[in-house]
């Protein structure tokens, strides 16, 4: 039978993120990959830029403007923050019934006070957000016609610590040390991600709650919870591509044995196709993601301590940013959530 294709574009398609969308959009049986814009790369050849997307090495990247985008049944966003209100607010009103998917943080938080404090910029708005894994959240996204794709420490931050929190084994008084890989910062060069002084080192940066994933971490979890919720959250930085690794704890609130912990998160994400709960005594590594939308999760109970320790890991590229706008992209057009992605990981 002959399957009507999705016209698709990407914004952003020399980075990180809408390399990824398009690698994942390339295996996807839905979709036709429409117009690929970027900024200062437009006129280059994709395959200059991205050299592993091959079917599409003679593509020439556009201009990303409301005409280059136009036209199309879906258009992902993977701009720089503050660059897709604007675009988005231009295409709806072209084309109401275009899905829009940011990869960007513009339409994440839904205080704008919060915002404006960890952005310093003016709020553009709040977007069903795209972690479909979080209670009541899928059915949200279905037909959804705009979506904010989530950052990529708020998604493994929340899924790692959302059955603890929402069945109240916890207090919400939560600790998070998540590590990532370079790829998370984007390709544009930074002072701080000079190769020399990332290889063979681990650094630990936006430290004392200073990190703007933390809003977004607290807006996750919060809502699981009637009691107030604090997040400490600290990001390293490793010397590997991709990647993340979270190390999440809090305190009991009585007495849980790691069996009980483990029993209770594999109930939480039994249904869930992406979210895998390791069998007891077995920790996540972030090598069996890669490439992968899955996320695997691993809990246990330190007695001496008090706390439940649990341990999280994500591709930030595949489910902590294209695949769960891939992910979100079948939601919103009614297509089984899982078309086009693999829970199958490349190791070593
Ligand atoms: N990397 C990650 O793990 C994650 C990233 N994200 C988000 O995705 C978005 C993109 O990030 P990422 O791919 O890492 O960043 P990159 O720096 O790798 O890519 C940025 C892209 O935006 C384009 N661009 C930059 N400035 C402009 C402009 N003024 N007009 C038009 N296009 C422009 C660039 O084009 P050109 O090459 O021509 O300059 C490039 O295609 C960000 O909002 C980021 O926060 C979200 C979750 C995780
Ligand atoms: C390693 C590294 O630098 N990671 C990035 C992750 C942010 C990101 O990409 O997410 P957004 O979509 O919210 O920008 C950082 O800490 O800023």
């Amino acid at each position: 039978m002959h399957m009507t294709k999705v016209r698709v574009a990407v914004a952003g398609a020399s980075g990180y993120a809408g390399g990824e969308v398009l690698r994942l959009l390339l295996g996807h049986p839905g979709v036709e990959i429409g117009a690929v814009t970027a900024g200062s790369n437009a006129g280059e050849p994709l395959g200059a830029l991205q050299p592993h997307l091959v079917p599409l090495a003679d593509r020439v990247l556009e201009q990303t403007t409301v005409e280059t985008l136009a036209g199309h049944d879906v258009v992902f966003l993977g701009l720089p923050h503050g660059q897709s209100g604007e675009l988005a607010e231009a295409l709806s009103e072209r084309d109401p019934d275009v899905v829009v998917i940011d990869c960007g943080a513009d339409f994440r938080l839904e205080d704008p006070a919060t915002w404006e404090r960890f952005y310093g910029s003016d709020h553009a708005g709040t977007w069903p957000y795209g972690l479909p894994e979080l209670p009541g959240q899928r059915d949200r996204l279905r037909g959804a016609r705009r979506i904010a794709v989530p950052g990529c420490y708020p998604t493994i931050s929340t899924l790692t610590l959302a059955p603890a929190v929402a069945a109240g084994v916890v207090t919400p008084d939560l600790v998070v040390v998540a590590a990532s890989g370079t790829s998370g910062a984007g390709k544009a060069a930074k002072p701080h991600l000079l190769g020399s002084e990332v290889m063979g080192s681990v650094s630990a940066y936006g430290v004392g709650g200073v990190h703007r994933h933390t809003p977004e971490i607290s807006q996750n979890l919060g809502r699981l919870t009637e009691e107030h919720l604090k997040v400490s959250f600290t990001p390293l930085l490793v010397p590997m591509p991709r990647g993340i690794l979270a190390t999440c704890s809090a305190p009991l609130t009585g007495a849980l044995t790691a069996e009980e912990a483990h029993a209770l998160y594999a109930k939480a994400y039994g249904e869930e196709p992406f979210v895998h709960v390791l069998p007891q005594g077995q920790w996540p590594q972030t090598q069996s993601v890669i490439g992968s939308n899955a996320v695997h999760l691993q809990v246990t109970v330190d007695e001496d301590a008090g706390r439940l320790v649990a341990v999280g890991v994500v591709d930030n590229l595949a489910k902590g940013t294209g695949g769960a706008a891939v992910q979100c992209m079948n939601l919103a057009l009614g297509l089984d959530e899982t078309t086009g992605l693999t829970t199958v990981g490349v190791a070593p």
